[in-house]
């Protein structure tokens, strides 16, 4: 028995081509949705996601603007070009990219975005909306993994199943354990003052990975059956001298044992674009009233 590869690449591009339909909509209703991605460093990693985010936009239409903004741009600097923006009625959804250079607080401007713009979900209306169960922009990358979920098990398939998110940041392990407590889950989350994380993994139906560690997450780590989505994005060096990405699980070991299980890349990446494109959608709509 072989495990279902879940294929984000294909759910994904199904959702770019819906978003791509309501930007049209949008477009002869003569609101042209605009999102803003600003970029302050020169991280190759995030050059390349900045990159597939501003060329998946204009695919579906969607108007992008980039701003790449020096490595020693100062935090005041930085939350006047987010004030700029703020005010600019043309623009819909603003996304800073992560990390930010160490002398910046990474939590003021997240806090200076305005929240009906934040397509990354981040601000702490966002979250708390999203930790009430109340309408929110929801952080893409967990709204992705919840989509595949559904892909796999149906609407209403993941009630009452034991969910362990192995991560707790900001960005993706708590927004993500927020998302399946609400689609009726049992959540724990595991990091790295967790004792015996192998063993708590061992009892998930749903295993969700955002750590960060390359093939951390071995066969032992998972119950026969399971469904794991892998979030871990990792450059590592081949033997040939090149570099390859990797997730967080070690695809295969964890594979044939797994009823189903997202590949590292072509599972959740794409999702995360398709999710911040369809956030810069519902954001224009909410800000024109269409
Ligand atoms: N596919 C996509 O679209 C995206 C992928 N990513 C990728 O996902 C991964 C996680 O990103 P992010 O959440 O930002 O990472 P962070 O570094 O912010 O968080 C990592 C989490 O993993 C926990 N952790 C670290 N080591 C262990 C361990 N040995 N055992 C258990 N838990 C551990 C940490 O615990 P503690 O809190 O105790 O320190 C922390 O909560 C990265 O590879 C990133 O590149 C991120 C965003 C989007
Ligand atoms: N404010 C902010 N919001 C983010 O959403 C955010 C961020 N900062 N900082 C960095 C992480 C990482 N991230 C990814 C986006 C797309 C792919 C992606 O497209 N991956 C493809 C291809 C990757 C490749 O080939 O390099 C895949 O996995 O198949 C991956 C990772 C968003 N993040
Ligand atoms: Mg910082």
């Amino acid at each position: 028995m072989s495990a279902i590869r879940i294929d984000g690449k294909a759910v994904a591009d199904t959702l770019l081509a819906e978003v791509g339909q309501d930007v049209a909509g949008l477009r002869q209703q003569g609101v042209h949705p605009a999102l803003a991605v600003i970029l302050v460093g020169d991280d190759p990693a995030s050059d390349v996601y900045v990159r597939n985010k501003v060329q998946r936009a204009e695919a579906v239409g969607i108007r992008s603007l980039e701003y790449r903004l020096p490595a020693n741009t100062s935090e005041a600097a930085l939350l006047e070009r987010v004030q700029a923006l703020n005010g600019d009625a043309s623009v819909h959804g603003i996304l800073v990219q992560m990390p930010l250079p160490a002398h910046i607080s990474e939590a003021s401007v997240i806090q200076a975005i305005a929240p009906h713009k934040d397509v990354d979900g981040f601000h702490r209306e966002n979250v708390g909306s999203l930790s009430l169960g109340q309408e929110s922009l929801v952080p893409c990358t967990p709204a992705g993994c919840m989509r595949l979920l559904r892909t796999v098990l149906g609407e209403d398939g993941l009630k009452g199943l034991h969910a362990v998110v192995v991560g707790r940041s900001n960005i993706v392990g708590k927004p993500m354990a927020a998302l399946l407590l609400q689609a009726d889950c049992s959540v724990t989350v595991v990091h790295s003052r967790s004792r015996d994380a192998a063993a708590l993994c061992r009892q998930a139906d749903i295993m969700v990975a955002a750590v960060g560690r390359p093939a951390m997450i071995g066969a032992d780590w998972v119950k026969p059956g399971a469904i794991v989505i892998d979030v871990g994005i990792n450059r590592i060096a081949t033997p040939e001298g090149k570099t390859r990405l990797i997730g967080d699980v070690d695809y295969p070991a964890v594979a044939p044992l797994a009823h189903a299980i997202t590949p590292v890349p072509g599972g959740v990446g794409p999702m995360t674009i398709a999710g911040l494109l369809a956030n810069t959608v519902k954001a224009a709509r909410q800000q024109t009233g269409h």
